[in-house]
């Protein structure tokens, strides 16, 4: 039996496209539930700032896996992983097989603690824990979500566009979904959550009510 499913521990793969709520649910769901939470997103956005800070062309896969295979993960302050900049180049690296088997490894250890665990990101249903009991997959309209991470980046002092963001959204949307390797797509037993017209308090509850429905199955 695998640790995913192992009887007692609650592993919840929280899934979807950029600025979709996923992180803010993962968070809120982690929480509700007392687990340890892992935003795996940051890790590819580790492996791109690494790659920028040696001065690596991004799109350079020989650089990217030496890259994986070596760099420290205590070394990079959230503020420096956050911007646009960093979103667009870690896409790049994500579609990199190499670098996604990098990061395989700790992001299993990570759901294997013993009372279970919430990951966010784009393959956690699909690839990384594909034996979670409570899978949700976060969806919003690209144009909500342009919204939001435009309000997120100004609140951050960066000069940015609605249009600009709209742009990085669809780009990024494409990308993660057209790659070879673990593209971004819900799992067939993972349950969508638009939250398109939802506040956050009514997508937490809507997600924790998800969460339950599953346990209780
Ligand atoms: N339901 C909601 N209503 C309004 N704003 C929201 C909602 N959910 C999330 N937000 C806001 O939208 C922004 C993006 O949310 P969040 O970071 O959770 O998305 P994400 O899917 O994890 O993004 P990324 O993939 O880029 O890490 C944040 O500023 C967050 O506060
Ligand atoms: N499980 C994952 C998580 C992330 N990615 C890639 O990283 C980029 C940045 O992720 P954010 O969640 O911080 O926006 C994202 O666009 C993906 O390309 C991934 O492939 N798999």
């Amino acid at each position: 039996m695998s640790a995913a499913a192992r009887p007692g521990r609650l592993v919840i793969a929280v899934d979807g496209p950029a600025a979709s709520g996923k992180g803010t649910l993962a968070r809120r769901l982690a929480a509700h539930y007392g687990l340890p939470y892992l935003d795996t997103g940051l890790l590819y956005r580790m492996v791109a700032r690494a790659m920028l800070d040696a001065g690596h062309d991004i799109h350079d896969a020989v650089a990217a896996e030496q890259v994986v295979n070596s760099f420290d993960e205590t070394a990079f302050p959230e503020e420096r992983l956050r911007g646009r900049e960093i979103g667009e180049a870690a896409s790049v690296v994500a579609a990199m097989p190499a670098v996604r088997a990098g990061l395989l490894t700790r992001q299993r250890r990570f759901a294997a603690q013993p009372g279970g665990a919430v990951l966010d990101g784009r393959d956690i249903g699909t690839v990384i824990c594909p034996e979670a009991p409570a899978k949700l997959f976060v969806t919003a309209t690209p144009e909500v979500r342009a919204a939001r991470r435009h309000k997120e980046l100004i609140g951050r002092g960066e000069a940015v566009t609605l249009d600009g963001i709209l742009a990085d959204i669809r780009r990024r949307d494409a990308r993660d979904s057209g790659r070879s390797d673990a593209p971004l797509k819900a799992a067939e037993d993972a349950i969508v959550l638009d939250t398109s017209a939802l506040t956050v308090e009514e997508a937490a509850s809507a997600a924790i009510g998800i969460v339950e429905g599953r346990r209780a199955a």
